[in-house]
């Protein structure tokens, strides 16, 4: 792709090998139907992401082999981990490779927002200001960050872990970049990120979500769980 058509915005999703993903929803769900729903919620994400009309592109960061095919079929890019080296080393490295191709920012969002919707990308990017900027999405924990949206792409510092939320504003400020945050409540399919046994009630009443509600209905997961 040219330098040209890279400009823009980048939606950047870090993606664990399935096989190592959610293993907090252990006590929930056996290692096949988790690594089933990690996917399928990925999909959900990218078909999303796809149907965003202020984005450059989309880049998906991982190790994980399946992915090059969804990046395929999601008409979106992967940049390969060598093994999951943790969440910001994968922005990190998201992040240089997005500004060596000119991009003017970076949209980090993780692959565990089925609820995601084109039109909240969209206001959130409508929202973010101009210059040195940084938008943050909050977690429905009020904790975490599951969005962050940097202009230029590698002018804060990713804080990703327990209490990233604080720690993002905190790198804002030290980069003195402009800072927005929404609460979770305001971009509610962005801010429900599945973590945890007790999110997967919200998960199945969740609307949309198409693809992770195929894996549902395919069988993919305990009896009684769909
Ligand atoms: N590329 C990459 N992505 C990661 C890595 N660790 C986490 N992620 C992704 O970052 C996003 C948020 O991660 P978590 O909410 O902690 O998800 P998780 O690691 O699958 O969940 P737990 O195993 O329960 O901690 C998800 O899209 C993960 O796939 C990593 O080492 N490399
Ligand atoms: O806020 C964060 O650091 C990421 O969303 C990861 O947090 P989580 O592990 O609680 O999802």
């Amino acid at each position: 792709m040219s330098r040209t058509a890279s400009a823009g915005i980048w939606a950047v999703v870090p993606v664990k090998p399935f096989g190592l993903a959610k293993q907090r929803l252990a006590p929930a769900l056996g290692a096949e139907a988790r690594a089933r729903l990690a996917r399928a919620m990925l999909e959900d994400v990218l078909a999303a992401l796809g149907s965003v009309g202020g984005l450059a592109g989309t880049l998906i960061v991982s190790a994980e082999p399946e992915v090059e095919e969804l990046a395929r079929d999601f008409g979106a890019e992967r940049l390969a981990e060598a093994e999951a080296a943790g969440l910001n080393t994968a922005l990190e490295r998201a992040a240089r490779h997005l500004v060596h191709r000119g991009a003017a920012g970076l949209l980090a969002i993780p692959g565990d927002v089925p609820g995601l919707a084109a039109a909240e990308v969209a206001r959130l990017i409508g929202a973010h200001p101009a210059g040195r900027a940084v938008s943050l999405v909050a977690a429905h924990d009020g904790q975490g960050t599951n969005a962050l949206l940097a202009t230029p792409a590698d002018a804060v510092r990713f804080c990703f872990g327990p209490g990233s939320l604080a720690a993002h504003r905190a790198a804002a400020r030290a980069a003195d970049m402009a800072t927005i945050v929404h609460e979770a409540g305001a971009l509610p399919g962005i801010g429900f990120d599945v973590d945890a046994p007790d999110d997967l009630a919200r998960l199945r009443a969740l609307p949309g979500r198409s693809h992770t509600r195929a894996a549902l209905a395919a069988g993919a997961f305990p009896p009684g769980w769909a």
